[in-house]
């Protein structure tokens, strides 16, 4: 079902101590405060099982920033979907930009995952986006459509239906620069006709698209207003949690 998200990515950041301190005071926020959106966030994995435990209620859905392709065995590093599965965390963030710049993931590797996180009953927040060049080029949408295609159109309309996706343009993320809130909403919608093409309006108008690329106190309230847009994959600002409380409350 459509719903509207705020959703943290903590990224790289923090230690243990600080990231308990920031797990805790989102707790207390969400028990003296009433929000309008689902509150996510998605701590380095090293801490998600720290926030399963405190979050009893299950207040706040746990993310993983990634998930192997893979099933099982030796792949040194990689955390399964079914290991995210056990400790019952919420999902995983699938095909990032800084996991596609860094560490080469494409599209077809994130066709795998979204898989494997469905098939665990996970939600994958699937990110797409252009990068400056293909933007300055007039690429965007042709690059956005390729993306969701490649990587979610081999999902029935019931897998699709659970998705989450998040557009991020590559130029947004942490540069301080946003995307306007018309140029987001341009790609939300065409990314909503896209699947409704493809299996239907009731199904499009069933998924969360979320906005991410320098999100702040500031721009919230004004993206979160456009009619395709239903929240936000918060980087710098989820790490405080007066901005963070404040892009939660872009919804009220
Ligand atoms: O996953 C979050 C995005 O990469 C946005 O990061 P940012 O809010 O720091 O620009």
């Amino acid at each position: 079902m459509r719903k509207n998200i705020v959703a943290g990515n903590w990224k790289m950041n923090k230690n243990v101590i600080e990231a308990q301190q920031l797990m805790f005071q989102l707790l207390e926020y969400k028990k003296n405060n009433t929000t309008n959106c689902e509150v996510w966030i998605a701590p380095p994995s090293l801490y998600l099982m720290m926030a399963k435990d405190l979050y009893e209620q299950d207040e706040i859905g746990v993310f993983a920033q990634d998930m192997s392709e893979h099933e099982s065995g030796a792949y040194t590093g990689e955390i399964s979907a079914d290991m995210l599965d056990s400790i019952d965390a919420t999902g995983a963030i699938i095909g990032h930009s800084e996991r596609r710049q860094y560490h080469g993931e494409t599209d077809s590797h994130c066709n795998r995952k979204v898989k494997l996180a469905l098939d665990k009953g996970l939600i994958p927040i699937y990110c797409n986006g252009e990068t400056l060049e293909q933007r300055k080029s007039g690429q965007h949408l042709e690059v956005v459509k390729n993306q969701t295609e490649t990587a979610l159109f081999t999902l029935t309309a019931e897998e699709i239906k659970k998705v989450v996706i998040a557009y991020e343009p590559v130029w947004a993320i942490g540069t301080g620069e946003t995307a306007s809130p018309e140029q987001a909403q341009e790609i939300h919608a065409h990314i909503r006709s896209l699947i409704a093409n493809k299996y239907g309006k009731e199904i499009a108008d069933e998924i969360s698209i979320l906005y991410g690329g320098s999100v702040k106190p500031e721009n919230a309230q004004e993206i979160f207003s456009q009619t395709d847009i239903d929240g936000g994959l918060i980087g710098g600002a989820a790490l405080k949690i007066d901005d963070f409380s404040k892009i939660i409350e872009g919804f009220n």
